[in-house]
């Protein structure tokens, strides 16, 4: 199948706990929470969304015929860089619209580590090596399994108790951006305060420039 990406970088992997990491970052066109239209925002699924994943037209974006020609682009954004194995972020947009086996065969065959930032409305396929789910308030997460939870927070109608039972290695609160960043950055460390098995995760890209 071809595959449609919105841009394609080399930057650091700015949240979570593989912050700070080189890492070509994939972004996948489409999302199945938002039409990514500003006049759809206060209608949609998910409201709160920081990105751009509309269309094929950002640096490095396109259509890729197939699995290989994509993985192979990717491959050579990491360059000759030796020393650690070249690491992947597959997002979008919602990664897991698009994300298939004989993509995730291409990427390990051009040598990467794969990891995938997803809304969990999608059940992920195997072989994927950090898979990081963000859930969405009101939507129905069927991936309850993974490496890190990534909460944006405040969500009125989610409950990170709730979330705590879900099975990740890593349950992180990241302070929604926005009108009322500062005050989600407050909320984001009273939740750490009062429930330990949270830790604070900012996108530090932002506070750096980078993308
Ligand atoms: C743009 S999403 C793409 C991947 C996937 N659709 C998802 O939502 O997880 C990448 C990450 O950015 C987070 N994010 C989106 N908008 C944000 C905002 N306004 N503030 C903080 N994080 C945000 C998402 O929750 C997700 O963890
Ligand atoms: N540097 C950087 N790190 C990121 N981590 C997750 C991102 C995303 O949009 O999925 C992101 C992003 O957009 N840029
Ligand atoms: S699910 Fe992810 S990509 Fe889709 S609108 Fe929400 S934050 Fe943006
Ligand atoms: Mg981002």
């Amino acid at each position: 199948m071809s595959y449609a990406v919105k841009e394609m970088f080399l930057t650091l992997q700015g949240e979570g706990r593989q912050a700070g990491r080189r890492a070509v970052f994939v972004r996948m066109a489409g999302c199945n929470l938002w039409s990514g239209r500003e006049e759809d925002r206060a209608t949609a699924q998910c409201r709160f969304c920081d990105t751009d994943f509309v269309g094929l037209d950002g640096d490095g974006g396109g259509r890729f015929r197939d699995a290989d020609a994509l993985a192979s682009a990717a491959r050579a954004l990491w360059g000759d860089a030796s020393g650690e194995r070249p690491y992947v972020v597959v997002t979008g947009g919602e990664p897991l619209l698009q994300l298939d086996p004989p993509l995730i065969d291409a990427f390990h065959a051009a040598g990467f580590e794969l990891a995938v930032e997803s809304n969990g409305t999608i059940a992920a396929p195997p072989g994927i090596d950090w898979l990081c789910i963000s859930p969405k308030a009101g939507t129905d997460v069927v991936q309850r399994a993974g490496d890190e939870l990534k909460l944006v927070w405040p969500q009125p109608g989610i409950d990170p108790a709730a979330l705590e039972a879900w099975d990740f290695s890593h349950h992180l609160v990241q302070p929604m951006d926005g009108a009322n960043r500062q005050a989600a950055e407050d909320a984001a460390v009273a939740l750490v305060m009062e429930r330990p098995r949270w830790r604070l995760t900012l996108q530090n890209h932002k506070a750096l420039g980078l993308r």
